[in-house]
């Protein structure tokens, strides 16, 4: 849906509609017309309550992903439709199954669509000014699940990083990976979730971004850019806010796959914490294995 006088765009999904997400998403980054004339407001994703359980358990065969886990798993918002047709412990239920797969989205139940306007307009998905709240939310629903372990690292690893300045970078994808990743079997439990990193300290960049051809080649050199470059077809979204030594602002990040967006954000104050916090929504990803990387 376009506004004109915002000229953001909302995308909105329901489960028939179009099959995937992420070539849509990652257009109004690719095209350079398109970056500049319009913005992407957010992914708002319709579901039914009644038949979602069921969509999220057919199983696939080989190479087909579940539409329905994936179309929860890009959105910003997602509407919990037909509430009137379900019952307490099946609506309960999905919103849980919902959760699971993606933390990060705001979740309303809703009556033949009716919804405040304002929860459709204006959601900022991509906004790296919201990269905070996206971030709390899913600690704060870690913490009331208990699922929140304590596992603050007391320091982080030696980064060889470098930072990325207001910037879309797209990674370099490597086909025969890609398409590797596609025959990748997909018949059994999706493993489509949310997965969130928190770590204490601040990251240690070495070197400085002295020209922008510079920046990739520093970008592939990190984790982050490593881990997108192996496993761009399996996370689907991500936020993340840094701390860097020597750095007095906050850098905040967002991805969609291999795109990566990344600007220094307000001041950490003088009393604050410097706490990394990331979070991931992807297919088969493993916590231990991201902090270790991290
Ligand atoms: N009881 C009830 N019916 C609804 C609700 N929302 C839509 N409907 C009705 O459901 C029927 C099908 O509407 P939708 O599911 O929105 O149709 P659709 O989007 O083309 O269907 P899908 O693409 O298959 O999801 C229509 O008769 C709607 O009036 C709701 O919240 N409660």
């Amino acid at each position: 849906m376009t506004s004109s006088c915002y000229k953001n765009i909302i995308f909105f999904s329901t489960f028939t509609g179009l099959a995937n997400r992420a070539p849509i998403i990652q257009t109004f980054y690719a095209e350079d017309q398109v970056f500049s004339d319009v913005k992407l407001d957010g992914v708002v994703t319709l579901v039914d309550a009644k038949h979602t359980g069921f969509h999220l358990d057919e199983i696939k065969p080989k190479g087909v992903v579940n539409e329905a886990v994936e179309q929860i798993a890009y959105a910003d918002h997602i509407m919990v439709n037909k509430t009137d047709l379900a019952g307490e412990p099946e609506i309960a239920s999905l919103f849980e199954r919902i959760r699971n797969i993606n933390c990060m989205a705001q979740l309303k139940r809703t009556k033949y669509g009716d919804v405040d306007l304002n929860y459709v307009l204006g959601i900022g998905g991509f906004d790296l000014e919201r990269i905070e709240s996206a971030v709390e939310a899913i600690h704060a629903v870690e913490d009331h699940a208990g699922h929140n372990h304590g596992h603050y690292h007391s320091h982080c690893h030696n980064h060889d990083h470098e930072l990325v300045y207001k910037d879309i970078v797209f990674l370099k994808s490597d086909t025969e990976h890609h398409d590797n990743h596609h025959s990748h079997d997909h018949t059994h439990d999706p493993g489509v979730s949310s997965v969130s990193i928190v770590c204490e300290g601040s990251l240690d960049f070495e070197k400085k971004i002295v020209c922008p051809s510079y920046l990739m080649k520093q970008l592939n050199n990190m984790w982050l850019g490593t881990l997108l470059l192996e496993s761009s077809e399996e996370i689907y979204r991500m936020k993340g806010l840094l701390s860097v030594d020597g750095m007095n602002e906050r850098f905040v990040f967002q991805g969609v796959h291999h795109i990566f967006q990344g600007s220094p954000d307000r001041l950490w104050r003088p009393d604050e914490p410097r706490i990394n916090k990331i979070v991931f929504i992807g297919k088969n990803l493993d916590k231990e294995e991201l902090e270790k990387g991290f």
